[in-house]
């Protein structure tokens, strides 16, 4: 009788058990191109994470209206932002910090393996779960390279993974990182990002701080992310010494038409500049990688908007991406998750010998 479950290899004896991180994050299109765009928007806005709306409502407007429309027009915003080499930034800059992040845990000691995953198109978080899997990989740290918690982004994460695992007979262990908002590492990693503009830059007369925003229904029902996105901001400011005055909090990328929280980035721009605002520093803590969110909607629509209120001066302030900072931050969170898990090459030598004593005991019996 078939499995239901994917195979397994057969279970050795001697194979040392290995540790992996799944660096995940929200997933981008293979192309800028509307062919390519319309599974990628499929797969994300069918998440019933991301968009609430009962299927049966939800449905026909998502594939006989939005799926219809929204691929060129997406297509066309990505295509301005694509590289030549690299292709998408938000994949070009995951993949990187996972690269990153193994060789500066492997300077510290920790044999592990981190492989990069998306959550909507590729690489599949599932595809990275199963190459982990087939490298002997026992323990896995889910990290989602989200730092606010959020049930449309870091539960979506975690569901493609229990997913996964409801389709594996032998699970590896797991262990889950929920948020790191106000990790004194991340908060430092921010405030030398915006630091180091102001000392190439100058700097404005205000900070707009932009987080992605979520529909502010789910604050209401209990999501966090709205809470932790103010606290990520109070404690940059406090870093930075900024008095109420000199930031601002708000949340972009407002889909369809419910309310959203507030408030919104674009039009709090064009408000400051009308008030006589005349430069603007603008950063997005949220996202821990510059991409289309960042890259276009903040560095050019938003820019433009400003601008064409009366603004003189719009200063973006890139993401954390692969700063050193920010992979020394990523690095402590990982390493604090990993703890009591044998990364630490002696103990992976030791648990080789005790494997080895064992054996030879065994034999002797
Ligand atoms: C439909 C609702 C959406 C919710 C809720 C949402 C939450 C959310 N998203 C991010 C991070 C990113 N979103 C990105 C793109 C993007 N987001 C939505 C919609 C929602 N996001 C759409 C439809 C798109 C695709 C582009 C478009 O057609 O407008 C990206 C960029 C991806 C890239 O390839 O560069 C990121 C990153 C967070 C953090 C979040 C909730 C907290
Ligand atoms: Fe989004
Ligand atoms: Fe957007």
């Amino acid at each position: 009788m078939p499995s239901r479950f994917a195979p397994e290899p057969s279970f050795r004896h001697d194979q040392s058990a290995r540790t992996g991180i799944l660096l995940c994050n929200l997933g981008t299109p293979d192309a800028p191109t509307a062919a390519a765009v319309r599974p990628y928007l499929a797969e994300f806005l069918g998440d019933d994470r991301v968009v609430e709306i009962p299927k049966l409502a939800w449905w026909p407007i998502l594939h006989g209206i939005i799926l219809r429309t929204r691929p060129a027009k997406s297509a066309a915003k990505y295509a301005t932002v694509w590289h030549e080499k690299d292709g998408s930034p938000l994949l070009h800059w995951t993949q990187r910090q996972a690269t990153l992040l193994r060789g500066w845990l492997g300077e510290r000691g920790h044999n592990v393996l981190v492989l990069p995953a998306m959550r909507y198109g590729k690489p599949a978080i599932a595809a990275q779960l199963d190459a982990l899997k087939k490298e002997g990989v026992t323990r896995i740290l889910i990290l989602p390279l989200y730092p606010q918690y959020s049930g449309t982004t870091t539960a979506s994460v975690f569901d493609a993974v229990y997913d996964w695992a409801r389709t594996q007979r032998h699970i590896p262990e797991l262990r889950f990182v929920n948020r790191y908002h106000d990790d004194a590492g991340y908060i430092e990693a921010l405030a030398q990002r915006i630091e180091a503009h102001w000392r190439g830059h100058g700097r404005g007369e205000k900070l707009v701080m932009s987080f992605h925003g979520v529909p502010e229904r789910t604050l209401h029902l209990g999501d966090p992310y709205h809470c932790e996105s103010h606290k990520t901001a109070r404690l940059l400011a406090q870093r930075l010494k900024l008095n109420a005055d000199q930031y601002l909090l708000t949340f972009q990328s407002r889909f369809g038409k419910a309310k959203w929280l507030e408030p919104y980035t674009e039009p709090s721009l064009i408000a400051l500049a009308q008030a006589g605002t005349r430069r603007v520093d603008v950063v997005c803590p949220g996202f821990t990688s510059d991409c289309l969110e960042t890259l276009e909607e903040i560095n050019q629509e938003a820019r433009e908007a400003f601008l064409h209120a009366g603004g003189q001066q719009f200063e973006y302030i890139a993401c954390l991406n692969d700063s050193a900072s920010w992979i020394t931050a990523l690095s402590d969170i990982a390493q604090q998750h990993l703890q009591g898990w044998p990364t630490q090459r002696e103990d992976e030598a030791e648990l080789k010998a005790r494997a080895q004593r064992a054996r030879a005991a065994g034999s002797t019996q």
